[in-house]
């Protein structure tokens, strides 16, 4: 594709060169350019890509996008919004592949990974082509592909979704995350199906107030767009205040699912056991009796927005149901480490208020035992939800043991002491600054029919502490503490 093709598409911008070369690849990383790289400059939150300009010349690109002027021997397309500009110009160079695919977007603070998981598992039941893009990979059928965010950048987004087209996919399933909403990364993808989970805090060190983060997750409601268009659909959780926002956003027909009476799509009767729950899954297409596998009635809420996508997309209420059935929990969502001990172990993902109380109100059910959680909160990130999370942790828990999560740039002392500012006069919890200290302790406190929660981590196979990345798992941590109990019981 030649660069005057692609300029073409931009009304308002100045080209300093008259050649015009042949564009091959479209890069934001002046480190990922070769030959032929068209090289977009992005200020970000530690370097402007403007500064790369001269080094993205060196390495090949034959044309730079940027907002201010550059010093280099190629053209120079000068425009308002670089993140816009590539935005655009990546749905173009990729012909637009989000239009040939049914694109279903999921936004949320909690549940986006969990039902996008279950959203996958009904629609390969109704046997349709599947491609997934969130939190913990890209899937396209069943290949997996690391990623670096939960909704990625727009060049890289677009070009997934030319990857799907190749591969038949039919429908591609997606997380979409408030940064990637307020930063522009979803900037002209067609979405079909737009999905709501919950709003709780978490994300305020970005956004500020809820009031910004709120709009941000609007974002999604308002880009699904404001001509009526009877294949596209909104699905609210109707139980959630904040869905008589979003309904304002956009032109297309709204479904609400809820336990609350008075949604499209209920889950009555609705009786929890200890792993899971039983309901009647009431629909304008037909009710059925469901036995969900998956444990917490915040598991029931993704389960109901999962049942409202299926449904709209045509699956029968008998597939979804048995979809349903057959749910597995999620790589570290209330993941079990299960080595033979006496006391159940799990791994949970919570790392805001909301997620960690439902989790523990979850395994409160569970259990007569002790709880002992192992929590901490990540650095550089929202500071507001450290003493509510510390708060939340003593009051469910017997035992609460305050531990580094992703430090990063922070002073880990500097967090726990932010989380313990939350604790009110309990005396039920220790810091434990080193994790893997904290998780052996936790474990090496719990007896038979106890559960040990290790909140926060998650599926991560990492720590981050500083600018270094080490390698660091919940579970495989857990099952090591446990072994070495083991280990000493025999001794004993
Ligand atoms: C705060 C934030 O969103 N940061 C994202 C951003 O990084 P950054 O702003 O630090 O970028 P930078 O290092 O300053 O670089 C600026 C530009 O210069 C370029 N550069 C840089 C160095 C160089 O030598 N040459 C060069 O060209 C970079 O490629 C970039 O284009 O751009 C990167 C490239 O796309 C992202 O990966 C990165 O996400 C980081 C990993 C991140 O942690 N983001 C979080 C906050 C996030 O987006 N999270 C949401 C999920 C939240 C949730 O659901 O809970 C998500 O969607 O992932
Ligand atoms: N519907 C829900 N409501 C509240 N909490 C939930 C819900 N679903 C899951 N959780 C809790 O939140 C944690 C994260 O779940 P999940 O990964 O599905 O959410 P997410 O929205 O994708 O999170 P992230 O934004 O970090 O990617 C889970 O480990 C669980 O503790
Ligand atoms: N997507 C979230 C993940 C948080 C996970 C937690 N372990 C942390 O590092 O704070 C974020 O980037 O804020
Ligand atoms: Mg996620």
């Amino acid at each position: 594709m030649t660069l005057h093709e692609l300029t073409e598409q931009l009304l308002v911008k100045t080209v300093t060169k008259p050649h015009n070369p042949t564009v091959t690849s479209l890069v934001m990383d002046s480190r990922e350019v070769t030959e032929g790289s068209l090289f977009f400059c992005v200020k970000g939150y530690r370097v402007d890509g403007h500064d790369f300009a001269k080094e993205a010349e060196q390495h090949g690109a034959v044309a730079i996008v940027a907002e201010r002027m550059v010093d280099v021997d190629i053209p120079v397309v000068l425009v308002r919004d670089v993140k816009r500009a590539m935005a655009i110009l990546s749905a173009y160079f990729y012909h637009h592949p989000s239009e040939k695919l049914r694109v279903i977007g999921i936004t949320g603070t909690n549940g986006k990974t969990t039902t996008s998981h279950l959203i996958e598992s009904i629609l390969q039941q109704n046997n349709k082509k599947t491609g997934l893009i969130g939190t913990l990979y890209t899937k396209i059928g069943s290949d997996r592909f690391e990623t670096k965010n939960t909704t990625p950048e727009s060049i890289l987004l677009q070009q997934t979704f030319a990857e799907m087209i190749k591969k038949e996919i039919e429908y591609c399933i997606m997380e979409v995350s408030s940064h990637a909403l307020d930063l522009g990364r979803v900037r002209g993808v067609s979405f079909d199906t737009a999905v709501f989970t919950n709003l709780s805090k978490d994300h305020l060190d970005y956004h500020e107030t809820m009031e910004a983060y709120t709009q941000a997750k609007g974002l999604l409601f308002a880009q699904l767009g404001n001509t009526y268009d009877e294949r596209k659909m909104v699905i609210l959780n109707g139980d959630d205040p904040t869905s008589s926002y979003f309904e304002k956003m956009s032109a297309h027909q709204i479904l609400t699912y809820g336990i609350e009476r008075g949604n499209d799509i209920e889950a009555r009767q609705l009786e929890m056991t200890p792993f899971g729950s039983n309901f009647q899954l009431v629909t304008p297409w037909g009710e059925k009796q469901v036995h969900y596998p998956l444990a917490g009635k915040f598991n029931v809420y993704n389960a109901l927005a999962a049942a409202s996508v299926g449904l709209v997309e045509g699956v029968s209420l008998t597939n979804i149901v048995s979809a349903l059935e057959q749910a597995e929990s999620v790589d570290g969502r209330f993941q079990p480490v299960d080595v033979g001990q006496s006391f159940a172990v799990i791994v949970d993902y919570a790392h805001t208020p909301d997620s960690l109380e439902n989790v523990l109100s979850t395994i409160q059910m569970m259990t007569e035992g002790n709880i002992y959680t192992v929590v901490g909160c990540g650095g550089d990130r929202d500071k507001t939800k450290r003493p509510e999370m510390a708060s939340i942790a003593t009051k469910y828990s017997n035992y609460a043991i305050f531990t580094s999560d992703n430090p990063r740039t922070e002073d880990p002392e500097k967090i726990l002491q932010d989380m313990v500012t939350g604790v009110r006069g309990e005396t039920n919890y220790t810091v434990l600054v080193n994790r893997k200290e904290a998780i052996k302790e936790a474990i090496g406190k719990a007896r038979r029919g106890d559960v040990v929660l290790i909140a926060g981590k998650g599926h991560e196979t990492y720590q981050i502490i500083g600018h270094q990345t080490f390698p660091f798992d919940d579970r495989v941590e857990a099952e090591k503490a446990i072994k070495a109990l083991k280990k000493m019981e025999k001794d004993d």
